[in-house]
């Protein structure tokens, strides 16, 4: 069960049954004042039935009707508790249903003696599988040969990997009437289209309640709902986000782990597990086939799939390649505009407005990049230098034209825009720098005069922005896409957001309008994000290579810089990921970095920066006397890049082993006396703190 975080209690608790329970049985259990959801763990040793201590409470309840939850699962959550360095029972916890925990024994058989949806009813028109293409056939070919074990699938965008994850899974479900398939995918709603393909594949198979899906956004009711039908066999694929790596389900035969690299693999509250490194073990302890699938894998997963060479007997993944695009279609030509040569001050290049204006009398539709939501970063004062800060956090406020509001992003403390400089009062303050707002402002501007082809109707340039603020409501979002994939845009505008996995048809020119900043971030991963974002987004053109030959158009990429000699963008123009991997690669082994060394972080967050520190030395003292110690390497303690949120002042330490062993290690004996320096006076004024493993972001 759950117990109190922080509580420092990390074991199970024993409780007395009148009947021997069989591990993973699903109970309810007294804790304190309440009674609570518990998973019986196992057998409690005799002694700890306790000759002295306090008495041993009675299980209340026991959940009858659901089968126990499996030795595999109960293994992947006991994996992933000690390698992530949390309880046992709050991971367990986080991989049940929400609804699970309030439902007494009763209100539970209820729901399960409520009938299944009809297999009849099979939901919108069937989708019938493509002849694969060489490609595909040949990656097919190897995952049936393959069995059980890990594939790295790196294949370019628009190459057709959904397709080989559709048959892959077809395949497996049709080979044993009871193997069970889980598809992870990182943000369901941005891929809505993926989830119909799925239901509109297998629902005439196998009927409606065969797909089901597992993420964030749905209901408690919903989520119930799935997570029965897989633990009792009923649904044959989960297609979920991360937190589906937990489904329970009995009959595992296959995991797809689409775009691997995408760093929402990677929880960040709580336990922080990476869901693709956790599908990766699940496979293996259930001797499933796991099926990593990107344009541009992690470097951990591409490391890890190297073939074997001299010397080195190779990684434990087995790389399989798709280089050309469905229907012979080209990448997008990459052009690189050098901002240097532009007039001062210039945010979209002419050259790029042209292009994007003559795609539009075409009735071709473009896209434009900017990894920055609101009107502009930051609001400030030309006489007194005042700047739109927040209060509360070591942030500028953002300033949201819209509604004519100053926002923190990080704290959410909002105000409306002041009409003078609260600081001088100065009628004249102006924004700074660009965000997604703004850049759909200007662009109207510079496109005013473009018209729309007769063909399609005419009429002046339609324009639509695509970010978190523009689909904060319910359906905004795949009412917005669908917008786009209907022809109903021509300049579509917007975050990461528009990057991903989307099948646009139409659009064949992707601008990335101010890509810089990731150049040159402390973040040793920064270049490695920034490549794959704009290789995906590259990829969203020129999708329809015999719609395109038609209109007799190319495919194009574009990216402002005043970079343009960077290594980073020559690999880019090549398309070229194994360059681009093989050069950062060097670069990480040179240093010591991940996949060549392995990493967690210490947070401490507290009201002074002083405290929050001073709790990381003293942690790092502490552990000096263990063996383990000489291999792990505990840095400096340093603030966040971003220091302060909300008035709280975060901390944090890097601590790095070439030795997984070693660090884990280390961890495990660092818990127990972390939470003691925690009640000592080290833990004076701190908030909270946290280990994270294999951390993404530095
Ligand atoms: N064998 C095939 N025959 C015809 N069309 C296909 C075939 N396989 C895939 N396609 C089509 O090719 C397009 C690209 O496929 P898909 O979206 O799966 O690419 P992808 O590899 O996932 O790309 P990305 O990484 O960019 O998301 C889709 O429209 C898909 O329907
Ligand atoms: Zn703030």
């Amino acid at each position: 069960m759950q117990t109190p975080a922080h509580s420092g209690i990390a074991e199970p608790l024993t409780y007395l049954a009148a009947a021997a329970l069989p591990a993973g049985t699903l109970v309810r259990v007294p804790l304190g004042q309440r009674e609570v959801l518990g998973v019986v763990w196992g057998e409690a040793a005799p002694e700890a039935a306790g000759v002295e201590g306090p008495v041993l409470r009675p299980v209340a309840a026991v959940l009858e009707g659901l089968p126990p939850l499996s030795e595999g699962w109960r293994d992947l959550v006991d994996f992933a508790a000690r390698y992530y360095q949390r309880a046992v029972g709050e991971v367990a916890l986080a991989g049940l249903p929400p609804q699970l925990r309030e439902l007494g024994a009763d209100q539970l058989a209820r729901r399960l003696a409520r009938k299944p949806r009809a297999a009849a009813d099979a939901g919108p028109a069937g989708d019938t599988p493509r002849t694969p293409t060489p490609e595909q056939a040949a990656v097919l070919a190897e995952l049936r040969a393959g069995g059980a074990g890990a594939f790295l699938l790196h294949g370019s965008t628009g190459s057709g990997k959904t397709e080989v994850y559709l048959q892959a899974v077809a395949e497996r479900l049709a080979a044993d009437p009871e193997a069970q398939a889980l598809v992870m995918v990182p943000e369901i709603n941005l891929t809505p289209q993926l989830e119909a393909r799925f239901v509109a594949r297998f629902g005439p198979l196998y009927g409606a309640g065969a797909v089901v899906a597992m993420h964030s956004g749905m209901t408690n009711p919903q989520r119930l709902g799935s997570w029965l039908a897989a633990h009792l066999g009923r649904a044959r694929i989960v297609l979920g986000t991360r937190m589906a790596v937990f489904a329970s389900l009995p009959k595992l035969a296959l995991i797809v782990v689409d775009e691997e690299h995408d760093p929402s693999y990677k929880q960040q509250e709580g336990a922080r597990y990476s869901a693709r490194d956790l599908a990766v073990w699940r496979g293996r302890r259930e001797g499933a086939q796991v099926l990593l699938g990107s344009a541009t894998p992690s470097l951990e997963s591409w490391w890890g799939s190297r073939p074997p060479a001299d010397g080195d007997p190779g990684g434990r993944y087995r790389r399989l390649a798709m280089p050309s695009r469905v229907g012979a279609g080209d990448l997008p030509a990459v052009r690189l505009v050098d901002m240097n040569l532009q007039p001062p001050r210039t945010r979209l290049s002419a050259g790029l407005v042209d292009a994007i204006a003559q795609r539009v009398a075409r009735g071709e539709q473009s896209m434009l990049l900017l990894n920055r939501r609101g009107y502009a970063p930051v609001l400030a004062c030309g006489d007194c230098g005042w700047k739109s800060e927040c209060p509360h956090c070591s942030a500028y406020r953002v300033f949201h034209k819209i509604d004519r509001s100053l926002r923190c992003h990080h704290c959410g403390f909002a105000e409306r825009v002041p009409r003078a400089c609260p600081a001088c009062g100065n009628l004249d303050i102006a924004p700074v720098g660009r965000g997604t707002e703004r850049l759909e402002e200007e662009l109207a501007e510079l496109l005013a005069g473009v018209q729309r082809p007769e063909a399609d109707g005419g009429g002046p340039v339609r324009i639509a922005r695509i970010d978190a603020d523009s689909t904060r409501h319910e359906g905004e979002l795949a009412r917005q896409l669908a917008q786009v994939h209907e022809g109903a845009v021509d300049v579509l505008v917007g975050t990461q957001m528009i990057a991903k996995g989307h099948d646009f048809r139409r659009i064949t020119l992707v601008a990335a309008v101010n890509p810089d900043g990731a150049l040159f971030s402390s973040d040793f991963r920064a270049p490695e994000r920034l490549f794959s974002l704009l290789m995906q987004s590259g990829g969203r053109a020129g999708r329809d290579s015999a719609w395109l030959a038609a209109q007799g158009s190319r495919a194009e990429m574009w990216i402002q810089t005043f970079h343009p000699q960077h290594p980073l963008f020559g690999a880019l123009r090549r398309h070229d990921y194994p360059a681009f991997a093989a050069q950062q690669l060097e670069e990480r082994r040179a240093a010591s970095l991940p996949p060549f060394s392995f990493q967690a972080l210490l947070r401490a967050d507290a009201r002074t920066q002083e405290a929050a520190q001073g709790f990381l030395t003293a942690a790092s003292a502490d552990v000096e006397d263990l063996p383990e110690a000489a291999a792990v390497q505990r840095y400096p303690a340093v603030p966040l890049t971003i220091q302060r949120v909300a008035n709280v002042e975060r901390a944090q330490m890097l601590v790095e082993s070439e030795s997984r062993v070693a660090l884990q290690r280390l961890l495990a004996q660092w818990h127990p006396r972390l939470h003691a320096l925690r009640r000592g006076p080290e833990g004076q004024g701190i908030i909270r703190w946290l280990v994270d493993v294999d951390p993404q972001l530095i």
